[in-house]
């Protein structure tokens, strides 16, 4: 009663802040459920400190998620752990306590009995690097260790725009496909390639922020029936840890739910176009609010005159390629970011100029016939054979009839299993299957003026940037169905 309510405020307040001016530490709490919302920092937390390398307390927790291949250390109740981040000490603390007893009108609402929450302690002057950087440093790593943890899934569209109970156009099913880059027969330059391609892609985050790129990459994987494009694209996907989204073209009524489908996808994910001159009628181009003579096949012009915006509404309309273009390239692209999309084609004729110029698809991929060194891998993958294993003569003639046989590497496979039991077999069957494939090459003439797969990726390169020439503004000049400039430059 002595002291007026404002003085005893500010004794209170000098006081704390004496003694906080003697504390020397700073505390955070990260509580598993703040209000009614599980913490997400909470969970990262735990899997980030799962994998901390000094893990030293007494007691750890174990947990192995549903679907996972990996086992997750965390640290039990009340445990303590340290941690280091740029030069900072960071000490951890699990705090389990005892929830009480909740009453009656309560209990009916799930809520775990036990409060977890994980409290950090850092020096003071740290404080600012804790909220800087080292809690995204947590989230980015905890997102890693799920990823890695986590079987990778594969998503298809098969139910034809209809959604599931939680409003999902895709459906899931756990993707083990066991095709690596290592049991992947092609040439090994080609494969070193791609493969820096895709770690340069996945490892680029701040390229992509500091170009004002979006983070999204395009491959056109092409090819015969049978040369790998299906087994490059799980290879990918194991390489790199991203989900896979085939999407099925044709179960797609219209461009509005081709965007939908694409919100819906996660990011670090291979969306997969499989056979794309079979799936979209290429020609059915539609242009905005032009008509032009070779277009007799598309539809009436959307009321939007953009032709990226692609929002086409009007009932029903199949998609157009300005749709799928818009799809990979435009503005809904990039609602999520480090996602690649791969086509695959076995005619890569019949495809649209303006799906292969520059920035659509950033990588050509031809997936050729197997050639020599593409034998060698099918032969150490199938057979255990190596290189230096096989005589002298009969390399002399594999290395003679592999290009004029043109074999794909599933042709090869094919004969490989069947013998696989006795490997002298094996090889003297493939011998005898190259000489009669390449005796019937001879005979109907194709062997002549052939290629090898370098020059072609040689010549690829060269028309691609062809393409990229008569790029003006944002690109539309390539989409132009009457701009005759395109047309010399088909595949
Ligand atoms: N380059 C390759 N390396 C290893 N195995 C291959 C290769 N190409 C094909 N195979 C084998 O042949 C089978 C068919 O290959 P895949 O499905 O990848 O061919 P594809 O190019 O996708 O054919 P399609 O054009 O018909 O879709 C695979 O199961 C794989 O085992
Ligand atoms: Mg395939």
């Amino acid at each position: 009663a002595i002291f007026p309510p404002e003085l005893r405020f500010a004794i209170v307040k000098a006081f704390s802040s004496f003694s906080n001016y003697f504390s020397t530490n700073c505390y955070f709490d990260i509580t598993e459920i703040d209000g009614v919302n599980t913490n997400e920092l909470y969970n990262a937390v735990q899997l980030y400190l799962s994998n901390s390398a000094s893990i030293s307390g007494g007691r750890l927790s174990i947990t192995r998620a549903l679907n996972s291949s990996a086992t997750t250390f965390g640290l039990a109740k009340n445990d303590t752990l340290v941690d280091n981040f740029n030069g900072m000490t960071i000490h951890w603390e699990h705090i389990v306590t005892q929830r009480q007893s909740q009453t009656f009108s309560l209990s009916w609402r799930a809520v775990p009995d036990e409060k977890r929450g994980f409290v950090l302690r850092v020096k003071k002057n740290h404080k600012p690097l804790v909220l800087n950087s080292y809690l995204d440093h947590i989230m980015d790593r905890s997102t890693q260790i799920r990823r890695r943890n986590q079987d990778r899934f594969l998503y298809t569209n098969s139910r034809g725009g209809s959604l599931d109970s939680r409003g999902n156009p895709w459906e899931a099913v756990a993707f083990k496909h066991p095709s690596t880059f290592e049991t992947l027969a092609m040439d090994p330059a080609k494969k070193s390639m791609i493969l820096d391609d895709l770690r340069e892609f996945a490892d680029g985050k701040l390229f992509y922020q500091k170009t004002g790129r979006a983070w999204k990459r395009g491959y056109l994987l092409y090819g015969p029936p049978g040369t790998g494009k299906s087994s490059m694209i799980a290879a990918m996907a194991n390489y790199l840890g991203y989900d896979v989204y085939d999407l099925e073209l044709s179960e797609v009524n219209r461009n509005s739910e081709l965007r939908k489908l694409l919100m819906k996808t996660t990011e670090k994910s291979i969306i997969v176009i499989e056979d794309i001159d079979c799936s979209i009628n290429l020609t059915n181009r539609k242009k905005g609010g032009r008509a032009c003579g070779n277009c007799d096949l598309s539809p009436p012009p959307s009321r939007h005159s953009d032709t990226r915006g692609g929002l086409n509404e009007e009932g029903g309309n199949p998609i157009t390629l300005s749709g799928l273009l818009n799809f990979t390239d435009g503005l809904w692209s990039c609602c999520g970011s480090e996602r690649i999309f791969i086509f695959t084609t076995n005619h890569i004729d019949k495809l649209d100029p303006a799906l292969l110029r520059s920035g659509r698809m950033d990588m050509h991929i031809f997936m050729s016939y197997c050639s020599l060194p593409a034998l060698m891998i099918l032969l150490k993958n199938y057979l255990g054979l190596k290189e230096e294993e096989i005589e002298e003569t009969m390399m002399r003639e594999f290395e003679d009839l592999i290009e004029k046989a043109k074999m794909t590497p599933a042709d090869v496979g094919e004969v490989l299993i069947r013998n696989r039991r006795d490997k002298g077999k094996a090889v003297t069957e493939l011998l005898k299957e190259l000489q009669t494939r390449a005796e019937k090459a001879r005979e109907k003439g194709i062997s002549t003026g052939e290629k090898n797969p370098t020059e072609i990726m040689v010549e690829e390169e060269q028309e691609k940037r062809a393409l990229e020439i008569p790029k003006v503004g944002n690109g539309e000049t390539v989409e132009n169905c009457d701009d005759g400039e395109d047309e010399g430059k088909k595949f």
